[in-house]
């Protein structure tokens, strides 16, 4: 049963301050219950009770850590079908989609406990004193300490996944950091049940109270607020390129200047070599479609730039796309502002005077219905205007016909940072495809052969980031295992007796965790 209030600190907390939630399928506020908006100083009793908290989180045996991680996934799950038609009413998307977020996401807390527990994301370092070298050497012990508490932003995108419990508050939890979360105001009833679950998990396995909050609102000064907490030492974020831009200046014009992850924006290019385009050229155009129609478009990872030489091969696989696309239905999107951006962002499009408009989806028959699109144009005009270029957040995609691979080659060194770039390749491309390499190993944080981008895999060996504008920091990722390093600092401890010295660093106790001694990995 929906309440519509806050979370702070395991404490419910009502507020005047109220939205509805709505339902894009029909346009319509949902009625059921009204929620509340934060003020400032909900914010700030948050980000208070995660500094009280992070002393008392950040110094838990490792173990209970992990408990508190795995109960969040079982209560989780223990929503049952309450929290799977909550979140389709919320975001137009369908049951089967929801269902699968939420095996993700409690399988990437499940992942994110069993790295707490392994222990090497401490990274522990010794180097043993040495009296007798001139001038002595020092005894210097180094381990990965949590930053403190960290802002999440919740993704309208992806509710579950990349939301309240999503990868950012796992990773966060993961290190060690109190998290207070600024939902989403496009799923606030999801956002509920979800904070919901997470402080019964807190409370049963006896984390501090202020390990969790939520905090909601319509208004910027939410999110403004809480990255402008003194108390709040990183911020990961998961939107668009301006709202992101504008948290990297809060947090940079800060009296202490925080990192920042903000993942913000990409088109993804994939890249149809020559010998693959003639082989399988008809084939590739539909599954690139049933790509970028996954999820209404709303992907981060979504296809939205395809580049090939141009030919009698391309216009194959332009002719199978544009077919496969133009049997699209048009699909509810995630709420009417982004159905809005979408429209403007396809209609600035079509309006350039380079584009070639290829075809369209199906025309919608409700309200935020998002109609597919797919244009061309060459590849000596791609770079003409940046409108080519900028992300169009839902189904449509541009195909760049290049001349040939030099130009081909030489338009994929300019694009900006990329989240994935993906590769169709033949054994016969594969001189071509290693001239590639270099140049996208620069631009992207996911280089991906015979596949397509969308459907991010939660492992330990994945990059889900890339360089600027596709994330804020290129040096790390938001999915996968190595997430836990985003919200974690060195401290090094020199000629500290061993009585003061945290237990992990003393001589003999990093058996199962790995570390480098004196030079050499154990
Ligand atoms: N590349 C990606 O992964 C995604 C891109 N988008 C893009 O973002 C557009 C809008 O979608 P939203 O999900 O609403 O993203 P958004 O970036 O507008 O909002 C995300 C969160 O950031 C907050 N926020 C945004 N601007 C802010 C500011 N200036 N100050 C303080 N807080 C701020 C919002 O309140 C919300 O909680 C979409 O049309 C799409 O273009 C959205 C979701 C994912
Ligand atoms: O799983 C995926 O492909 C997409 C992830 C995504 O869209 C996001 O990070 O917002």
């Amino acid at each position: 049963m929906l309440k519509g209030e806050l979370f702070i600190a395991g404490e419910r907390r009502a507020s005047s301050d109220r939205f509805q939630g709505q339902d894009p399928a029909t346009g319509a506020a949902i009625e059921d219950v009204s929620f509340a908006g934060a003020s400032e100083a909900d914010v700030a009793d948050a980000c208070a009770a995660a500094e009280a908290a992070f002393a008392p989180y950040s110094t838990l045996p490792l173990e209970q850590r992990a408990q508190f991680l795995e109960a969040i996934a079982t209560e989780i799950e223990a929503l049952g079908d309450a929290l799977v038609e909550r979140a389709c009413r919320e975001t137009g998307l369908p049951p089967a989609r929801i269902t699968g977020e939420r095996g993700r996401t409690a399988g990437q807390l499940r992942l994110f406990a069993a790295e707490v527990r392994d222990g090497r994301w401490q990274r522990v370092r010794i180097d043993h004193a040495d009296p007798a070298r001139i001038p002595p050497k020092p005894d210097l012990r180094l381990r990965m300490i949590p930053l403190g508490p960290v802002a999440v932003f919740g993704a309208s995108n992806f509710p579950l996944a990349f939301s309240v419990a999503g990868g950012d508050t796992a990773s966060a939890l993961a290190a060690g950091c109190p998290v207070v979360v600024k939902g989403h105001r496009a799923h606030p009833g999801t956002a509920e049940l979800v904070a919901g679950a997470i402080t019964r998990a807190a409370a049963s396995t006896g984390m501090p109270a202020g390990v969790f909050s939520l905090v909601n609102g319509t208004s910027r000064r939410v999110g403004e607020a809480l990255v402008a907490d003194p108390r709040i030492q990183a911020v990961g974020f998961t939107g668009s390129r301006a709202g992101g831009e504008a948290l990297m200046r809060i947090a940079a014009a800060r009296p202490r200047p925080i990192p920042i992850y903000a993942e913000m924006s990409a088109v993804n290019p994939v890249i149809i070599l020559p010998h693959a385009l003639a082989a399988r050229g008809t084939a590739l155009g539909a599954a690139f479609v049933a790509s970028l129609a996954m999820g209404a478009g709303q992907f981060c990872t979504n296809p939205g730039l395809v580049l090939a030489v141009d030919g009698p091969d391309l216009d194959a696989f332009i002719d199978a796309a544009g077919t496969a696309l133009t049997g699209q239905p048009a699909q509810t999107m995630l709420t009417q502002g982004i159905w809005e951006a979408f429209e403007q962002g396809k209609a600035k499009l079509g309006a350039s005077a380079h584009v070639t408009a290829v075809t369209q989806g199906a025309e919608g028959t409700g309200p935020n219905q998002g109609r597919a699109a797919l244009f061309s144009v060459k590849g000596s005009d791609l770079l003409a205007d940046p409108v080519h270029l900028h992300e169009v957040f839902g189904v449509s995609s541009v195909v760049v016909r290049c001349a040939d691979m030099d130009e081909l080659i030489a338009t994929v060194g300019q694009l900006e940072g990329q989240l994935t770039a993906t590769l169709q390749v033949d054994a016969a491309d594969h001189p071509a495809g290693a001239r590639l390499l270099p140049v996208l190993e620069r631009t992207v944080g996911r280089i991906i052969a015979n596949g397509w981008p969308t459907g991010v895999e939660v492992g330990h060996a994945m990059v889900h980031g890339g360089p600027y504008p596709a994330t804020s920091d290129s040096r790390s990722t938001s999915v996968g295992s190595m997430a836990i390093d985003r919200f974690l600092r060195p401290v090094s401890y020199q000629d500290m007796p061993a009585e003061l010295l945290p237990p992990v660093l003393n001589d003999g106790a990093q058996d199962n965790i790995g570390a480098r001694i004196d030079g050499r990995w154990a």
